[in-house]
């Protein structure tokens, strides 16, 4: 595998594509993607990348290095400059924004549940539609994310943080996504219960070819779960790599997280 240019998908062995669904019809492909802080300083540098569709992509790197900035340019929560991002070959900037949000889902490091049943908070999304959900497809999405039909009435000022965070994907799966962009989602959660969210997420993408993005500090998550490793440095993608050649790595700076990591 070359592993020193920043690589898009294309460039990966067979080996490293073959166990992925459809590997040529990329869900995203990044170009030339740039930002620069106010003051002037490069906090992303021309990232290039294609996301196959039904993969599951981890990003790592050292704190700093522009990896949520990164995956938060893929559902424009921050804007990137058109034509830099393009979903399923649409550049993301003609899209409109909310239905984008909706087939491209963020689930943050820590659940924000709104007032009401976990029900109520599943429902939520549809709703906003117009759109009511039934106690069956209720409990469902609760299934999907791990949860038995048990926690439908209950507040979720009653749950754990990590019983919470399942609820949140539940709530992010009710509007059928087909892209979910995790940053750090298991980063406050106990071993259990990361086991728990990993296991749906895998699910989510073995059952329903879900395209998973996952940003995470575990490089252990990572290798568990993940089929593509990006590794980012000061705002660029130095390695492209399989999770289990994470100790192959070449960049220098690559070299030193992954050490300091393991
Ligand atoms: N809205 C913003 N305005 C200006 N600078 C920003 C903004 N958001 C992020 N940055 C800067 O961009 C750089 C990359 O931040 P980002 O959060 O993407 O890194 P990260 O790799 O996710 O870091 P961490 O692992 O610590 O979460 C940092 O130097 C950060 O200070």
């Amino acid at each position: 595998m070359n592993s020193t240019n920043p690589l898009t998908a294309l460039t990966l062995t067979d080996e490293c594509r073959e166990h992925l669904l459809d590997v040529d019809k990329p869900k995203f492909e990044i170009r030339n993607l740039k930002r620069v802080s106010e003051d002037g300083v490069p906090i992303l540098k021309s990232i290039n990348l294609e996301i196959p569709k039904g993969a599951i992509v981890g990003i790592i790197g050292p704190s700093g290095s522009g990896k949520s900035t990164l995956l938060r340019a893929l559902n424009r929560l921050w804007e990137p400059p058109s034509a830099s991002v393009f979903l399923d070959g649409q550049d993301i900037s003609h899209l409109d924004v909310l239905s984008l949000r909706r087939t491209v889902a963020m689930l943050f490091q820590l659940p924000a549940l709104f007032q009401g049943t976990v029900a109520d908070n599943v429902r939520y999304g549809p709703h906003l539609r117009g759109i009511k959900l039934s106690d069956e497809e209720v409990r469902k999405l609760l299934l999907m994310a791990d949860l038995d039909a048990s926690f439908v009435d209950k507040s979720g000022a009653e749950l754990s943080v990590g019983q919470a965070q399942r609820v949140a994907l539940a709530r992010t799966l009710a509007n059928s996504p087909q892209v979910l962009l995790l940053d750090e989602p298991t980063s406050a959660l106990d071993p259990i219960s990361t086991e728990n969210i990993e296991d749906a997420l895998l699910k989510l993408n073995k059952n329903r070819g879900m395209t998973l993005v996952i940003v995470s500090h575990s490089i252990k998550q990572i290798q568990r779960i993940a089929d593509i490793v990006c590794l980012l440095v000061d705002g660029e993608i130095v390695e492209v790599l399989k999770p289990d050649q994470l100790s192959q790595a070449k960049h220098p700076m690559a070299q030193r997280f992954l050490q300091l990591s393991s």
